[in-house]
């Protein structure tokens, strides 16, 4: 596979899993046609690989990142990749997933900023795509997923998980790719976005096009970004992603450092997001930032499938539902519900106990290695 954005139409390099570990790959996988009837002719997605491919290729586990994540799932910063992995430590030899047996596969997702065809990559017409790029949903991102592995040669995925944004898409693979995908990690997401999410996060979408830099999404280029709006969405994003009674224990009222709220001083907790927004917006573009959190507003698992009791009671691949128990924003009863109606849900509703809140998934790595261990021991014993 090319280490060059490839010119469309390029759609399999055979040597795409003798590239060395962690290295950052790209296929073509377009044209794809989306749920709302428009055509995406050339899309990229970038994508790493560790471990070896099985001379059956049915060895490949698919990890799938969240909001702001990338393909980079474990490994340290480096040139390409501004973050350590998000898994990180839990992916090698010996680890939970453990590379000596599983061939591991990180796509940045489609709508993406880190190499895959987002909002700030290049239209066929040599412009950013900009407020041109359509509007997708989480089962357009697997469409694109899906292409990829037929770009790979890989008929079936061994395992598919994720969490959050990661895991409304392992729950499309499972419900809408049975035969692709022979077990499932459904971590800390919903069967459909609430009420509440859909407010918050409509609530950031709007702060970043109210930001006068945004210039109707057609900002690329031009010298100025809407950082404040996503700063301001970020804040809002963070508090909904920690517990409340975390950031209370960690903050409480108290000012920051040697500041005085009563004259021009912070509260420690502003300038703790203050310190998490300024991270995201030197790493993240804000058209992404809106076009995948308007993906996540419109998932629905039973959305053309008769309503998600359908679609989730029909659905035969072994699926691994977990919850954060302080996840306020993807609550419990949101995982209880996937358990309660999916057709398989191996060992019912397993609960991950944190006081982080839904950041949970990312930081709970002993227990989270169990649920990824688990769920690959599952595709290791359907083995066909
Ligand atoms: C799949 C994906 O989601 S990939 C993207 C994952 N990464 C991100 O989203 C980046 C945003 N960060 C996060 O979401 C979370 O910080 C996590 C989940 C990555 C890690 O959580 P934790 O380990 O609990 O970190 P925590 O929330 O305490 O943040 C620590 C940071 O806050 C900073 N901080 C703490 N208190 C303050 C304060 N009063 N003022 C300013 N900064 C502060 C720390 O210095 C530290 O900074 P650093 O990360 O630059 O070293
Ligand atoms: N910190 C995560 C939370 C969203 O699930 C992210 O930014 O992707």
């Amino acid at each position: 596979m090319s280490t060059e954005r490839p010119a469309a139409g390029l759609i399999a390099d055979p040597d795409w899993a003798k590239s060395p570990d962690g290295q950052t790959m790209y296929a073509s996988v377009g044209p794809l046609t989306l749920d709302n009837r428009e055509v995406l002719s050339d899309v990229t997605l970038a994508f790493q690989r560790w471990g070896t491919l099985s001379p059956t290729r049915d060895n490949v586990v698919l990890t799938l990142h969240a909001l702001t994540g990338d393909s980079h799932v474990t490994g340290p910063v480096d040139d390409d990749h501004p973050t350590a992995g998000w898994w990180d430590g839990l992916i090698g030899p010996g680890c939970a997933i453990d590379t000596d047996e599983w061939c591991v596969v990180s796509a940045n997702v489609l709508g993406g900023c880190r190499g895959s065809t987002g909002p700030s990559s290049i239209a066929p017409d040599g412009r950013p795509w900009g407020s041109r790029f359509p509007r997708i949903t989480i089962a357009d991102q697997v469409r694109a997923e899906v292409a990829l592995m037929d770009a790979l040669g890989v008929t079936e995925v061994a395992s598919a998980l994720g969490g959050s944004m990661g895991g409304a898409r392992a729950l499309e693979w499972a419900v809408g790719y049975p035969d692709r995908v022979r077990s499932v990690l459904v971590l800390a997401v919903g069967a459909r976005a609430t009420a509440d999410q859909i407010g918050i996060q409509s609530t950031q979408i709007a702060a970043i096009r109210s930001d006068p830099d945004w210039q109707g999404g057609d900002y690329h280029g031009t010298g100025r970004a809407p950082t404040a709006g996503m700063n301001i969405a970020r804040r809002i994003a963070h508090l909904s992603y920690r517990a409340e009674a975390e950031l209370d224990d960690r903050f409480g009222n108290t000012p920051q450092g040697t500041e005085n709220p009563l004259r021009d001083g912070r509260f420690a907790i502003e300038s703790y997001l203050e310190h998490q927004s300024a991270k995201l917006s030197r790493r993240f573009d804000p058209g992404s930032y809106v076009v995948l959190t308007d993906s996540l507003n419109t998932h629905d698992i039973g959305r053309g499938r008769g309503g998600i009791v359908a679609a989730l009671s029909g659905c035969p691949v072994p699926v691994v539902v977990g919850g954060i128990d302080s996840d306020r924003l993807y609550p419990l009863r949101l995982q209880a519900e996937i358990a309660e109606h999916l057709g398989n849900a191996v060992g019912g509703l397993h609960v991950v106990r944190s006081d982080k809140g839904h950041d949970g998934f990312l930081t709970e790595a002993d227990a989270i290695g169990d649920l990824l261990r688990y769920t690959t021991d599952i595709a290791a014993a359907g083995r066909r």
